[in-house]
């Protein structure tokens, strides 16, 4: 379930951000569109008004050389220059000589001109020119007029069509939906483009969305050019396809990232931590039994993982990597909330009961654990000297004085310090005297050899001497045999732990055992205390005890 919803979050987050490039490409291509709309009008106008510019001043110059050839009349020679110069320049559709009235008096065909003027003659910058607006016969089309003065009061007209100068400017135009005009200052058109366009610039000028305006300064005219959207689309079409693709690139790396995370599953720290925030590590408890009286003396506090889908995972599972990242510190913190609360009436009642926590390495790096077990025990019914710690001989402490000095202020509070695993690590001899431990257990790898002709097999009997030679109690852990007891309270180890006794038990069920060995006495002696059956307070309720029915299966460990 957990994992589905954390999955499904994986995937929204990862839709998101997989769609991001894409959004961010389609973004960038609207951004583009528009400053390339701007940058492309503009381009076009600047492109088309100096073309303008440029076959206006070839048109002048055609006209400057007629003026030099001496023309200013309607003779033959006269028209037959005119002509040449028609010939010789593209853009000049017309030559003609006016009169100072303003009469058209010859063309260059020899006729009277028919062209209309459209507006008022407007001056170039340096006034040798004036051009106006016209209008051709038959067509209407528009076109330019240049007027040169010639000393005469007469002037030399050329007349050059509004299609030559301002169509086909620009290959964009001719796929329709562009539109552009030449006009001369007074608004009147010159020439539009796509050819036949008559459109002013009046008439678009509120149209979407891109336009470009740019003014002669040779000559009294501007041009405007008007592109609409579609069209930027359809010009910018390849770059956006390329960082189309990038975009979906990135996106389907993105969302293949995603879909590993998702499938990797969370991080076992993760999981840890969430489960500690959730409180799904729950103490469990294996009870301790004099051996030598049957009675019960306490409990070694066991870890659990007890999930919300009811699951339950041993230490083993989880305890190394707990300790590896740190996370047993704050887990440790909950285990002994969660001890406090179940067993303080219980040890409050049977204050000869002790209580094993595990600690590990990082505990014995600073005072922080003593202040925590001031914290949780203090203002509790349990007594500081109902507690004992656990100091395992598997991993090397790093610093022994440090550890010593926390082990000492354990102690100080009144708590018993025990060497767990002993035997099985490097400390050995150096942590039961340096650390100054009260209490040594001895791993069932050694307890396991009882009895048989393994080569371990005299460490058991060389600890135990050792032990208590040094004044500490010894406890045996994994007693799962008969004979191994008999063997153990020979030697006069104090207490043992087992599934000869029981395995580690559920609160409830090591509640039931407290109650259950305190009402009906905790020791089974003989009147002269010899054939003492140290099993007794575990047969309690019929044949079979307590401890043993929770060890069979009824509360599993
Ligand atoms: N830092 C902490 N470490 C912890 C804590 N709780 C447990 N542990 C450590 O995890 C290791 C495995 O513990 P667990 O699976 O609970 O096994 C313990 C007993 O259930 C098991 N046991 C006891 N008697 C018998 C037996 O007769 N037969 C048999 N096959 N197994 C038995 O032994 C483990 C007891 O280990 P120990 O601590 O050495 O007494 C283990 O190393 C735990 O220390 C925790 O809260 N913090």
């Amino acid at each position: 379930m957990m994992l589905r919803r954390r999955r499904l979050a994986i995937g929204l987050i990862g839709l998101l951000c997989a769609a991001t490039p894409l959004i961010g490409v389609y973004l960038l291509g609207l951004w583009h569109i528009r400053t390339e709309g701007h940058e492309i009008a503009e381009m076009v106008a600047q492109r088309a008004i100096r073309r303008a510019e440029r076959i206006i001043g070839r048109s002048v110059v055609t006209l400057t050389e007629l003026e030099l050839l001496g023309v200013k009349g309607c003779s033959l020679r006269e028209l037959d220059m005119m002509r040449r110069s028609v010939y010789a320049n593209f853009a000049v559709k017309e030559v003609a000589v006016t009169g100072a009235d303003g009469t058209t008096l010859c063309n260059h065909t020899g006729d009277v001109a028919a062209i209309r003027p459209a507006s008022a003659p407007a001056d170039s910058a340096d006034g040798a020119i004036r051009l106006r607006t016209v209008l051709f016969p038959d067509t209407d089309s528009p076109g330019l007029m240049l007027s040169l003065r010639l000393a005469s009061g007469r002037a030399l007209d050329a007349v050059i069509p509004g299609e030559v100068i301002a169509t086909d400017i620009v290959p964009m135009a001719l796929r329709g939906g562009a539109y552009g005009a030449l006009v001369l200052n007074d608004g009147s058109v010159i020439g539009a483009m796509p050819a036949g366009t008559r459109l002013t610039p009046a008439a678009f000028a509120d149209q979407e969305p891109f336009t470009g305006r740019a003014a002669s300064d040779q000559f009294p005219i501007s041009f405007t050019f008007r592109v609409p959207t579609a069209l930027i689309w359809e010009e910018t079409r390849p770059l956006r396809e390329w960082a189309g693709l990038g975009g979906a690139l990135a996106s389907a790396i993105i969302a293949c990232g995603f879909a590993l995370i998702a499938r990797r599953g969370p991080s076992e720290s993760n999981l840890i931590r969430a489960g500690i925030e959730r409180g799904e590590f729950v103490p469990h408890y294996q009870p301790v039994v004099d051996i030598q009286r049957g009675r019960l003396v306490g409990c070694e506090v066991l870890i659990r993982w007890r999930r919300a889908d009811g699951t339950v995972s041993m230490p083993g599972a989880f305890i190394a990597h707990a300790e590896a990242t740190g996370l047993a510190l704050p887990m440790t913190l909950g285990l002994m909330r969660k001890v406090r609360d179940e067993l303080e009436a219980a040890y409050a009642a049977r204050p000869e009961l002790k209580l094993s926590i595990n600690l590990f390495d990082d505990h014995f790096e600073d005072l922080q654990i003593v202040e925590d077990v001031e914290t949780i025990f203090g203002r509790s019914r349990i007594r500081f000297d109902q507690l004992v710690f656990e100091v395992t001989e598997r991993q090397p402490l790093a610093d022994l004085e440090r550890a010593r000095l926390v082990i000492q202020r354990l102690q100080d509070l009144g708590a018993r310090v025990a060497l767990d695993d002993a035997g099985t690590g490097h400390g050995g001899l150096a942590y039961l005297q340096e650390l100054g431990m009260d209490v040594v257990k001895i791993d069932k790898l050694f307890i396991d050899t009882i009895g048989t002709d393994r080569i371990s097999a005299p460490v058991v009997d060389s600890l135990i001497k050792l032990a208590h030679d040094l004044g500490m109690e010894v406890i045996a852990e994994g007693v799962e045999r008969i004979d191994q007891l008999q063997y153990l309270r020979m030697r006069d180890v104090e207490a043992a732990q087992g599934h000869l006794f029981a395995p580690a038990l559920p609160g409830a069920t090591f509640l039931e055992l407290v109650r259950a060995t305190a009402e009906a006495g905790t020791v089974a002696e003989d009147t002269d205390g010899a054939a003492m059956d140290p099993l007794a307070a575990f047969r309690i309720g019929g044949e079979e005890g307590l401890g043993r029915r929770a060890s069979q299966g009824r509360t599993p460990s």
